[in-house]
């Protein structure tokens, strides 16, 4: 998950004085970060002549400035990472069209490596093993568990357990290649904490009543289950700031286009 940096705080300070973020004194803003003790946060305060009664949010543009730039030296931000890192996590709620999306970029964009999860669900008609999953028993995949093949997994939907293999990515990465993995919101939280840098999309339903109605035309759950995932798709609509972007899924050829334009390949 994402670690909020002190320069988010600021910003959110500047934008709003009046929020949680412009009311915090300057003097407990810098104590709150990390190694700054009473006596270099007086120092600091003196260097940036920020009285110490001040708050975030009354701080003139000058001292803004001047404690933003002292953020900076202090605590760099990681190169940034929109549309640079390689390894793109696609998440969202259930019946979204993150399959329907993620198929449109397998057939359209061959340069770009989906990752094949491995899963303890059964098969449905038509899926191939190693195509759409690795198909594999509880055993098998404690196994997988106990030999950290897997860079990260989740039981979803209460069910079945899902998880990605961590060495097709790391041999794709190594050839330079973009790599997509297609995985539910636990998934996306562990990938952000296994590498900050990964870049994280959550793709959103255009209405909550089109998602409700991808959910029942898809047809594949009853409606006991259907009420169960939204109840969960409500809770995870709710974790949609945690991701470094937002793509509305209203057409699937202009969301996997989106997405796709979020990868290192297009913006270079
Ligand atoms: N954490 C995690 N989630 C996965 C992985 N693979 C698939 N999922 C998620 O598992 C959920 C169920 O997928 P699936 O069995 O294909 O059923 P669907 O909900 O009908 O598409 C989806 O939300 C996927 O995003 C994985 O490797 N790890
Ligand atoms: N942009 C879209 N417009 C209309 N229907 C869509 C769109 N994207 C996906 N769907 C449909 O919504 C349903 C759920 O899509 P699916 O890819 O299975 O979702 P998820 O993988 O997120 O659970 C499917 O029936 C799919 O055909």
């Amino acid at each position: 998950m994402r670690v909020i940096a002190p320069q988010d705080v600021l910003a959110a300070a500047a934008a709003d004085p009046h929020s949680t973020a412009g009311s915090l004194r300057v003097p407990d803003f810098l104590t709150a970060l990390p190694a700054i003790g009473a006596g270099k946060r007086d120092r600091i305060l003196a260097d940036l002549q920020i009285s110490p009664v001040k708050r975030l949010g009354g701080l003139g543009t000058r001292q803004q400035q001047a404690l933003r730039a002292w953020v900076d030296t202090r605590f760099p931000l990681p190169s940034p990472r929109e549309g640079r890192s390689r390894l793109l996590v696609l998440a969202g709620p259930t019946a979204v069209g993150k399959g329907t999306v993620a198929a449109h970029i397998r057939e359209n964009h061959p340069e770009i490596h989906l990752s094949v999860s491995a899963t303890t669900r059964a098969p449905r008609p038509g899926e191939q093993d190693g195509v759409h999953y690795f198909f594999v028993d509880d055993a098998e995949f404690d196994r997988m568990i106990a030999e950290g093949e897997l860079l990260e997994y989740a039981t979803v939907h209460n069910k079945f357990r899902y998880g990605t293999p961590r060495k097709p990515i790391e041999a794709a990465l190594a050839e330079g290649k973009t790599v997509l993995l297609e995985i539910d919101l636990q998934g996306a939280r562990q990938v952000r904490a296994a590498d900050p840098s990964a870049n994280l999309v959550f793709l959103l339903p255009p209405s909550w009543d089109e998602l409700v109605q991808r959910l029942v035309g898809r047809g594949t759950e009853d409606a006991e289950e259907r009420a169960r995932r939204l109840r969960t798709a409500k809770v995870e609509l709710a974790s949609q700031s945690e991701f470094d972007h937002r793509v509305v899924n209203e057409d699937v050829a202009t969301a996997a286009r989106e997405v796709v334009e979020l990868t290192a390949d297009s913006a270079r």
